[in-house]
């Protein structure tokens, strides 16, 4: 870009007390990868692109769905069915021709990480499950590379600044029980909230890549949506953890890193999922209960799937009974019926077979909606 066409983009920023052109050109020279191009990817990407970040990788393997727009908005109806990363990389070259933007359309795994992670300065994390956040924060301490954090629940966010120092691990040493903490599609988002979230990690990034304020490392943002409470915790001299709970140590390594099961250590994985279309084929052999464990406000409903409605907190092994010898648990989408299925498995007898249904209740409708279109 010549100087007067950077003069002209970039002049509302540089004219700012302490940023000037040195500070633009540190954007310029920077390269950040942004894992997942969600409703938190979504805002990081098109500000970080706006501000002039020279290079930005976004590495996700999803497409877009139409209950991704009411927060992901830089796609639009027209989209549906793309490849996100194709799309982001089409609006961000229109948005700021002057940024080099690579897709990668893949799934971040403990194989392809390290080559992805080594390739940017800055790492900034906009997934939506656990795995993901202990792999690419394991990834980020090994390469030593800034991490910045960011998640929602519900109407609260969190935003963080990782180094080797101080990272995911020493905030949360283990991941929660499979299932307790829900994303989007089980729990629900206001689309403004990961907006909120995502600029905020954009800021972040903005700081520690020109050194101006103090980025959050060592501290934790947490904010409210209903309250528009915020406030920040920070490290103290005896560490994150006052019970003085000794510091979570991960793989510390590549091969330790490439080796590590993280499914495993997250506690998912280890369920047998099934799929809508096996559910139907399979359900006339043998004996089936089919458990929506959702709450009762949970919308789509289940009939025609569902033999039982029972919310999980007051699933009782006496609901089951002993006749099924397959039990299907069913909710949303599929996470809260896997951690059911970890329940059930202490407490039923071993030679009953337990199932989370994939998708959940959701997947289903999408599945009758297929056969429908198929069979006219
Ligand atoms: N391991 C991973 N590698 C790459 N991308 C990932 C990985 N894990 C999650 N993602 C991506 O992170 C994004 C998270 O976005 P978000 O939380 O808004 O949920 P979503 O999957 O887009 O939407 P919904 O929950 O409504 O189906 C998704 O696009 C998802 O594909």
């Amino acid at each position: 870009m010549n100087r007067e066409d950077l003069y002209e983009r970039y002049q509302r920023q540089m004219m700012l007390p302490g940023f000037g052109e040195q500070k633009q050109m540190l954007l310029e020279q920077a390269s950040v990868l942004v894992i997942g191009a969600g409703g938190l990817g979504c805002p990081v990407l098109s500000y970080l692109a706006a501000a002039g970040v020279g290079r930005i990788g976004l590495v996700d393997d999803d497409a877009v769905e139409i209950h991704n727009l009411h927060r992901q908005v830089i796609y639009t109806m027209e989209d549906l069915g793309r490849a996100k990363v194709t799309v982001a990389a089409e609006r961000i070259s229109a948005l700021n021709p002057g940024v080099i933007i690579v897709p990668y359309k893949q799934r971040v795994s403990n194989q392809n990480i390290r080559e992805l992670v080594e390739g940017y300065d800055l790492i900034i994390d906009g997934t939506d499950n656990f795995e993901t956040r202990y792999l690419v924060n394991d990834a980020c301490v090994i390469a030593g590379k800034p991490l910045v954090y960011g998640a929602i629940s519900q109407y609260e966010g969190q935003v963080s600044v990782f180094t080797p120092d101080f990272h995911y691990r020493d905030l949360f040493p283990d991941p929660p029980a499979p299932g307790s903490v829900l994303n989007c599609s089980e729990a629900g988002v206001i689309g403004v909230l990961p907006g909120l979230i995502g600029i905020l990690m954009a800021q972040e990034a903005i700081k520690i890549i020109t050194g101006i304020g103090q980025p959050l490392y060592a501290k934790l943002l947490l904010w409210n949506l209903l309250t528009n409470n915020s406030m920040v915790m920070e490290n103290s001299p005896d560490g994150w953890h006052p019970t003085g709970e000794a510091r979570r140590v991960g793989p510390r390594n590549w091969t330790e890193l490439e080796a590590f099961d993280y499914s495993w250590f997250c506690g998912t994985g280890k369920v047998n999922n099934i799929t809508a279309a096996e559910l139907k084929a399979m359900r006339a052999q043998g004996e089936w209960l089919v458990i929506d464990i959702r709450e009762p406000h949970e919308l789509p409903g289940s009939e025609g799937l569902a033999d039982l409605r029972i919310p999980s907190a007051e699933l009782l092994p006496k609901h089951i009974g002993d006749t099924a010898e397959k039990i299907v648990f069913v909710c949303q989408s599929g996470k809260r019926s896997e951690a059911a299925v970890l329940r059930f498995s202490n407490l039923l007898d071993g030679s009953r077979q337990l199932y989370s249904l994939q998708g959940g209740v959701l997947g289903w409708s999408q599945f009758q909606q297929y056969e429908q279109r198929e069979n006219h």
